[in-house]
Formats: C-alpha cells, structure tokens, sequence
C-alpha cells in the first residue's frame, strides 16, 4: 500500500506535556464497516480510523457494491446491503496490510453465492491463514490459500454453511470473529471456546445490531439465520496507539500527558496493568462510555519505572502493545520477563525478532527465546539505526525510545504508520517529542 521506502530521524526531546486525542479504534473500525454494511438500513460511524487498513476494508465493501458515504474525515455512512446484498466482484480484494480485515472478511465471504479473491501487501502475505480456513472449512467453507497456508484467499462462494462448536488452539480475535461472521451464514449455532478470553467487540457490536447471541469472557454462542439491524456507532480512541504516549511520558522525565477519551475495554488494557507493576504513574480519570465500550483520560506522569516478569495471563490483554513495552523494559531498572507471546512472531513483522534486533542497534541489551525474550534495562539508549521492516508498531516504538536515547536514531521503513496511526508524527511532535522525515 504504501509507495516508497520512507525513514524518521527521532532523538531527544522535551517532556510530553498537554492534552492530546489519538485516532479511533483500528478494531471498532473494521467491524463498524463490516457489520455496517452486512445490515439492513443505514449505519453512521463516527471516530472512525482514517487509517490505511480500516480503509480497505471500506474500500473491499465498495467493490461489493456497498454505498459508503463519506461526509467528513472520521464519519462514515454505511448503507448496508442486508447479510445477502453483496455483490461478487471480478477483481482481486485487497486488505492492504490488515491481518484483522483480511481474516475476519474470509469469514464474512465464506458465507456468500459468490466467489471471492482476498489479497493483501507483502507483510500480509506472509501471515498464517490456515487458523481461520480450518475451522471455517469444517462450516463446510472452500477457501484456497497460497503454498503454506498464507494469502491470497480463493473462496468459492455458494456453500450452505453449518454451526460448529470449536475450542479456538490461540488466542486470537481474529479467529472467534471470523467464525462468528461465518456463523450468520451458518444453519444451527456456532459454539466457540477460547484458551484465554480476547476483545470481544464482534460480539458486542452483534448484539448493537440485534443479533441474537449470548457471550462471556472466553466463551460465545450465536445462531444463523437472523437479520443485522443497522445502528449508530460512536469508535472511542485507540488504545494500542495511546500506548505510545504512555511509555514516552511514563519514560522522559518531567512529562505530564492527559489523553482524552481512550476505549479501557477491559481486553484491551494489560499494557496499563503491566506499566503500573513497572512503577509507571497513571491515572483513569472522568471514566464514562462511548458507543457502549468504557472510555477514559489517561493522565500519566514521568515515573521511574523497574523490570518485572510480565504476567502471561496478560498477554492476549495487550498482544499489540509489546513493542511499546519493550521501550518501556529497556528504560526501566532490571530486567523484564515477557513469556508466553509466541503470536508476536506472526503479526505485521517477527515482532520478538525485530525488536530484539532493534534495540541491540541501539546498545540495549535482550535475548530473544522462542515465545518472548529478557530485557536487561536502566543502561543508556544509544543513537543508531533502526529497521521497522515495515511494521506500524515497531517503527513508532522506536520514535519513543530516542526520546531518552543519547544520539540520534534513524528509523527505517515508516510508510505504515499510517495503517494505524494516520498523523503520528505531528502529534508526537505537538507533545513534545523530536521526529522528523529522514531526507530522501
Ligand atoms: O480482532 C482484532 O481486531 C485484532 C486482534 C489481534 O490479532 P489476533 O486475533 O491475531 O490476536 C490484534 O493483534 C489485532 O491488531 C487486532
Ligand atoms: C497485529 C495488528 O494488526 P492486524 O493483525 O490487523 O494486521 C496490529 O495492529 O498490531
């Protein structure tokens, strides 16, 4: 998706002081649009993330034929096409470089007359598929992936679909909301069980659009054969882009943020919990709720923070934000235990990889293991040379670290951010950090 090979030159800045408000959130978004467009009647989204990957899946439902209206930056007006309105299309559908569009669409197509082609961008294509066709093809699914279970996905249309009940082997998501998409489709119930409970806003946002269906944490049953209603949704901001400013604050001392109006779905937090058993200094403050997910203003303060061995019953809470904390772990005093977290190796990048590779550049000392690594933290953060291998997350994980880093810190391969994070520079940049394009 995203043209030329761009870099960031980021080094010391001043501490992160004001208020400031990230983009919505990139989950909401996605499942607004596609539940959205699934229903009968029209459905206003607002908050909705400007990002490259909630795009294409706007983009994807266009070329089925979906009227999405687009009155100003942030708002969307679905106009659903009922569960059985899509139209085929001839052309390849591209996700761009969403994991989460591509999956749960598999889901959703899996279910229509027509045949469809999902593709996506290089990293996209490397990612693990036979999670979702798996169990979508014991549904009575056909979908082909590329050699080794990556995309693109080749569904073939015109399957009658059936329930099952199904023990999820990873956390993901992804995978519950790929099933439960199909399940709409499907005759009798879909029973789905996970290992640990993940975000569970497929489910909410079904039951906003009037969808039977009863969940729990870990848990979730829905039947086929009903209709989706359309109805008003309110994105709160993002979570896993807040968690930047969280470690950029809690990490460069003399830093006060207020961060308006974050989703705190319980799912969505550990990386709060983490912070706070690392010493960090934040609050909660005016807690209340938006479009039904509780949201808050996170008021974080400069605090010095320690390693500690990350609880794995936290991992699936915060599976976006471990860049994030690993900028935080190489700042704090001690070392910082995370286990448990082998998904980060099949997301956007090798993120345990990466990141290791990243901050060995820049003088840190870790060691990766196969489902997490050891942080040795409070040593100086040196200048040097970064590669995000194209990963959103990574790249402004290590706009954070150079602001306390002794050098500057070139970043390379940034063109992503903008599939999550649409403007990240210049909010950075307003609260006080230093990061500027690299010249090309
Ligand atoms: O369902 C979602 O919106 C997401 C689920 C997570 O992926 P997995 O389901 O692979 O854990 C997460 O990493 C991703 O950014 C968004
Ligand atoms: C893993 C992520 O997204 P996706 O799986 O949708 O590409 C992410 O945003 O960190």
């Amino acid at each position: 998706m995203s043209g030329e090979r761009r870099d960031w030159i980021a080094a010391a800045g001043a501490p992160l002081r004001g208020r400031l408000r990230v983009p919505g959130d990139k989950s909401i978004s996605h499942r607004a649009v596609m539940l959205g467009a699934l229903a009968d009647g029209v459905t206003r989204i607002s908050g909705f993330l400007e990002g490259e990957d909630t795009r294409a899946t706007a983009r994807v439902f266009e070329q089925l034929g979906v009227r999405i209206e687009r009155p100003a930056h942030g708002e969307c007006i679905v106009h659903g096409a009922g569960l059985h309105g899509l139209q085929g299309s001839d052309c390849v559908l591209d996700c761009g470089n969403a994991g989460t569009g591509m999956r749960l669409l598999a889901g959703a197509l899996a279910g229509q007359s027509f045949d469809s082609v999902l593709a996506g961008d290089a990293s996209l294509s490397k990612r693990p598929m036979r999670r979702v066709t798996e169990p979508l093809a014991t549904m009575g699914a056909r979908i082909d992936t590329g050699t080794g279970g990556v995309p693109p996905l080749h569904i073939h249309g015109g399957q009658q679909l059936r329930g099952i009940e199904y023990a999820l082997p990873v956390a993901s998501a992804q995978v519950k909301s790929a099933l439960l998409l199909a399940g709409l489709y499907a005759d009798g119930d879909t029973v789905l069980q996970e290992p640990h409970p993940t975000r569970d806003y497929t489910e909410r946002m079904l039951a906003a659009f009037g969808w039977p269906i009863e969940f729990g944490p870990g848990h979730v049953r829905l039947q086929g054969g009903h209709r989706l209603r359309a109805t008003d949704i309110d994105v709160p901001a993002d979570f896993s882009s807040a968690a930047f400013f969280l470690v950029a604050a809690s990490v460069v001392p003399g830093s006060e943020l207020c961060i308006e109006a974050v989703g705190i779905n319980p799912r969505r937090t550990g990386l709060l919990q983490a912070l706070r058993l690392m010493g960090a200094d934040i609050r909660a403050e005016n807690s209340r709720e938006c479009g039904g997910e509780p949201v808050a203003d996170l008021v974080v303060r400069h605090a010095a923070l320690h390693g500690i061995e990350v609880p794995e019953t936290l991992v699936p809470d915060m599976i976006d934000e471990f860049p994030a904390l690993f900028i935080a772990a190489a700042c704090a005093s001690g070392r910082t235990v995370v286990r448990g977290a082998a998904e980060l190796r099949v997301k956007e990048s090798d993120r345990i990889a990466t990141m290791a590779a990243g901050l060995r550049a820049l003088g840190v000392g870790i060691e990766e293991t196969p489902d997490g690594a050891l942080i040795e933290g409070g040593g100086a953060i040196g200048g040097g040379v970064v590669d995000s291998h194209g990963d959103h997350r990574i790249a402004m994980s290590f706009a954070v670290a150079a602001q306390v880093a002794v050098g500057e810190v070139r970043i390379g391969d940034i063109a992503n951010v903008a599939t999550s994070f649409p403007g990240f520079k210049e909010l950075a940049t307003t609260a006080g950090m230093t990061l500027s394009a690299a010249p090309l």
